[in-house]
């Protein structure tokens, strides 16, 4: 695969320069179930799967300048300036050697959204969109015991807050476009990956 800073499919000439990447991007409120389904997506589909989350935390972990303003901005259940995730997203992209992607947790506002259009010309292929009960996220999130420092009833409440605010209006957005597969995520995880399989089962329309 080519760079996937500004992916292509035709150069000024007219040529065909290098195929886009497929993005799939993966949707849903807190403790929805975004990554336990992902890692199932991967070992049945090779996808590869990039946590927007995930990549934030390694981030802070490196001693990056932007960690402490990164991990402040994730104590508070705010969403992080889109350069700073795009930057992330688009080196683990390159990094991968795949050209398949299940981008999970991102993108979380409008900002985000069209910022990675700007800056990749990447359309999502679909929008995988957890749907899930506040009170069973909540169970989850409580239960998970990952050593998550935003997984504490006050951050929680914040996140749930940020999630209907800003995300949701992203998967109307993309719903407007046909382009949300919803699962009802509030069922055990081999019964929602069922629901998983069926959707990458189907052909579903390449990115633009
Ligand atoms: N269908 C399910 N039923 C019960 N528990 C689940 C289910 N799916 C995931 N879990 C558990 O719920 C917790 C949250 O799941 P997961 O980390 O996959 O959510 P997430 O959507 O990625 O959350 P976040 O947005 O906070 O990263 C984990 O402990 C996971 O094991
Ligand atoms: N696009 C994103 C994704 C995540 N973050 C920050 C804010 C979230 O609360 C936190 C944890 O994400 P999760 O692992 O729950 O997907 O990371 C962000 O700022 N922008
Ligand atoms: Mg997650």
């Amino acid at each position: 695969m080519g760079t996937v800073v500004e992916a292509t499919n035709q150069g000024e000439n007219g040529n065909v320069t290098e195929q886009k990447p497929t993005v799939v991007f993966v949707l849903g409120g807190p403790g929805s179930g975004k990554g336990t389904q992902c890692a199932n997506i991967v070992e049945n589909f090779g996808y590869t799967h990039l946590s927007a989350g995930d990549l934030l935390r390694a981030e802070i972990k490196s001693g990056s300048e932007n960690g402490t303003m990164i991990q402040n901005m994730i104590k508070e259940g705010k969403i992080v300036p889109s350069e700073v995730t795009i930057k992330l997203l688009q080196k683990a992209m390159q990094e991968s050697g795949n050209d398949k992607f299940l981008i999970d947790g991102f993108p979380r506002n409008e900002e985000n959204r069209a910022a990675f259009e700007e800056v990749t010309k990447i359309e999502p292929a679909f929008v995988l969109y957890f749907d899930c009960p506040d009170e069973e996220m909540e169970r989850r999130l409580l239960n998970r015991n990952q050593g998550r420092e935003d997984d504490n009833i006050e951050t929680i409440r914040k996140r749930f807050k940020v999630f209907m605010d800003s995300s949701l209006p992203v998967i109307n957005y993309y719903d407007a476009k046909g382009k949300v597969r919803k699962i009802e995520a509030a069922r055990p995880i081999n019964e929602v990956f069922e629901s998983v399989k069926a959707i990458f089962s189907t052909k579903n329309e390449k990115a633009d």
